[in-house]
Parts: structure tokens; sequence; C-alpha cells
């Protein structure tokens, strides 16, 4: 295999001893210990991973990855595969969902095209890593070359790379692929070892009908796949270059100290790649919200995560983990900015 040595390298853990002491910061404030929940996890768990005794997340970089997919050919979304690179486009002129909200949080917005069908145009405001003209067809053979894998991690790796010359506090991966959770869920399915009706959904919009007929695609890409559940081998061979590149970026954060957080259904598919991968890129991990897409249950129970957010949204484009930012905004402000027992003169519990 092309050289993927980059990729074993384990990410360091964060700051067991920030942990501790923003557990004790937590525990003295004036409050129930425990009574803001998820709020003080939160805060706690970007300390140790900002290796901060004051957390903040002003610094946010959203970085959208986009392909196209081969398995389109089997009538497998309710949209048509040219979307793919007119979103491109929205994107880029700020009138998507993720444009408006990372304006409306002041965060930094990329937008990288690994592979639309559409042609190639030299758009301003696009980072161009066009690796192919979408994947193959992964209901009939391997999605992508080894060399074609390599290339979309290390896409991946660069985008942490900006996220980090940037000074940001927190990354969130986006994507955008018309039939990309066709391919989700094959690969969560390939991963898991669950059966395609448990984790084949609607989508953009499919009928129930619609439904089955991707199921049966999803359980042909399946059985050409066979049994090989070695993450990267199960990425080429049912992924797409932006699942990829969502991975190689989650791992490339992790490594450079820089806390994650994950959106619906494709992005947690990718973590879940990525942490098959890599372990050691769990704890860098925040999980925004719960996706509709009916697989999106189990790759989160396999995550042992539990997200902050269910608001019934079903978009992607990293839009779930952008509405999620202000409560961790919020966590920080209060982990830092709240009176401690003894400060305010209140009488602590037994
Ligand atoms: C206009 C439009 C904008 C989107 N932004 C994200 N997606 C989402 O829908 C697609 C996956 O659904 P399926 O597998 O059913 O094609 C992905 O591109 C995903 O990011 C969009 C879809 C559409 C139509
Ligand atoms: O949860 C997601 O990521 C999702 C769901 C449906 C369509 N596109 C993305």
């Amino acid at each position: 295999m092309t050289d993927l040595s980059f990729w074993t390298q384990s990410p360091p853990a964060p700051s067991q001893a920030r942990i501790n002491s923003a557990r004790q910061r937590q525990d003295s404030l004036t409050k129930p210990p425990g009574s803001l929940g998820q709020l003080e996890s939160l805060a706690i768990a970007l300390c140790g991973q900002l290796d901060t005794e004051k957390p903040a997340v002003d610094r946010v970089q959203i970085t959208v990855f986009a392909a196209d997919h081969g398995v389109c050919d089997e009538q497998i979304s309710a949209f048509p595969q040219s979307v793919t690179g007119q979103m491109i486009a929205n994107f880029a002129a700020g009138g998507a969902a993720i444009s408006v909200l990372s304006a409306a949080l002041g965060a930094e917005l990329d937008v990288v095209n690994l592979g639309s069908i559409g042609p190639l145009a030299e758009m301003p405001g696009v980072i161009n890593h066009r690796i192919a003209a979408g994947t193959a067809n992964l209901a009939r053979e391997p999605a992508m070359s080894e060399a074609q894998l390599v290339a979309a991690l290390a896409a991946g790796d660069q985008a942490a790379q900006r996220a980090a010359d940037r000074g940001a506090q927190l990354f969130i991966g986006g994507e955008m692929g018309i039939g990309n959770t066709t391919t989700a869920a094959a690969l969560a399915c390939a991963l898991l070892g669950a059966a395609p009706t448990d984790l084949t959904g609607p989508g953009t919009g499919l009928s129930k009908q619609q439904v089955t007929h991707k199921t049966a695609v999803v359980e042909r890409a399946l059985a050409r796949h066979g049994d090989n559940q070695d993450p990267f081998a199960v990425l080429a061979s049912l992924g797409g270059f932006e699942i990829a590149g969502l991975a190689g970026a989650f791992l490339g954060c992790a490594s450079r100290g820089i806390p994650v957080l994950v959106d619906g259904f494709i992005a947690s598919v990718a973590a879940l790649v990525a942490c098959r991968q890599q372990p050691a890129l769990r704890p860098w991990l925040h999980f925004a919200h719960r996706s509709c897409e009916p697989g999106h249950s189990r790759v989160l129970d396999a995550l042992e995560a539990n997200p902050l957010l269910d608001l019934s949204m079903r978009l992607g484009e990293g839009s779930g983990a952008a509405v999620a930012v202000p409560l961790l905004r919020l966590a920080c402000a209060l982990h830092n900015g709240m009176a401690s027992f003894a400060e305010a003169g209140v009488s602590e519990g037994s």
C-alpha cells in the first residue's frame, strides 16, 4: 500500500493535569456540583484539549470538503449529482446554510473541492485539491485507489494545518457530496457489522420505496467488499473523497492539539473510520447533534457519544456543529466567569 505510516502515529492525550484542575474548579463554583450537566464536562474537556486553565472557542475553523460519488449511477439520491458542484459555488458565494452560520459565528470557512464532476472552474474562494471527477461506483468496484485515498487524507491533514496556522481553538468538518448518505451507510455497515436495513435512510428525501432500493445498493456494495474491516481498506473500498478528507482532518487536528466538533451522520461516520484507525483520536471529539438520518444513532452509540443537540436537522455541511458552537462558548464563559463558593461567601453543601 502507498505510505500510510503518517496516520498510524497516535495523537497525544489531552492534558490530564488540566482536566483534573478544571474538574476541581467546576466543583468549587456556586452551583450544586454537576448541575450544569454537559456544559461542565464540555468545559473540562476543552481545558484538557486546549491545555489551558481558561478555555475559549473564539477562533473556529470550519472546513467543508466536497466530492462526487459514482454510486449516484444507481439512483440513490433525491437530487442530481450536479448539485454538488453547484453547492460548491453557493458555499463560496455565501448563500449556503454553512456560509450563513459561519459568518454569524465569526468563523473561518474553507471550501475544499476534492472531486466534483463539474467543470474544474477556478472558483474564487474554493481550495482546489481535485483528485478525480468523483469516486467510482462502489456498488460495482472499489470507490478509490490507495493513491487517491492518501491524497484525500493528505488534503484533510493540510486543512488541519491551516486551522493550526490560524490559531483555531475548534475545528468543524463539513461535507457536500450528493449520494454520500449511501456511502456513509455502506462504510458504517462494514465497520459495525450492521445490516443495511438498519443504517440506510432517506438522505435528502427519498420515499420508503426508494430507500428499499438504496438499501439493496448498499447490500451489493457490501457483498462486493467482503469482510475486510481494516479502516483504511474499508474507506478506499466504500468511501468518498470528502469522507476521507474529514477523517484526515480529524486525525490532523488531534495531532496538533485542536478539538473537533463533529456534525451529523456523514461526519460521524468519518469520525468512526478515523477512531477505528487511531483510537487515541476519540478524546479530541465532541459530538454536536443527533441527525434525523436513521443510521446516525447507531454510529453515535458505537462511538459512545452523547450529542449536545437534537433539532431534527439532516443537512450536513457542518451545519449542526456550527449551531452547537454557542453552547461551547457559553460552557467556557461559565467555567471562566462564575464565582467560587469561597469568593461569593456562599455556604457549600455536605
Ligand atoms: C441543495 C442541497 C444542499 C445540501 N447540503 C448538504 N447536503 C447533504 O445532502 C447530501 C447527501 O444526501 P443524499 O445521499 O441523499 O444525496 C450531501 O451532499 C449532504 O451534505 C445537501 C443536499 C442538497 C440537495
Ligand atoms: O446528518 C447528516 O450528515 C446528513 C443527513 C442527510 C443528508 N445529508 C447529511
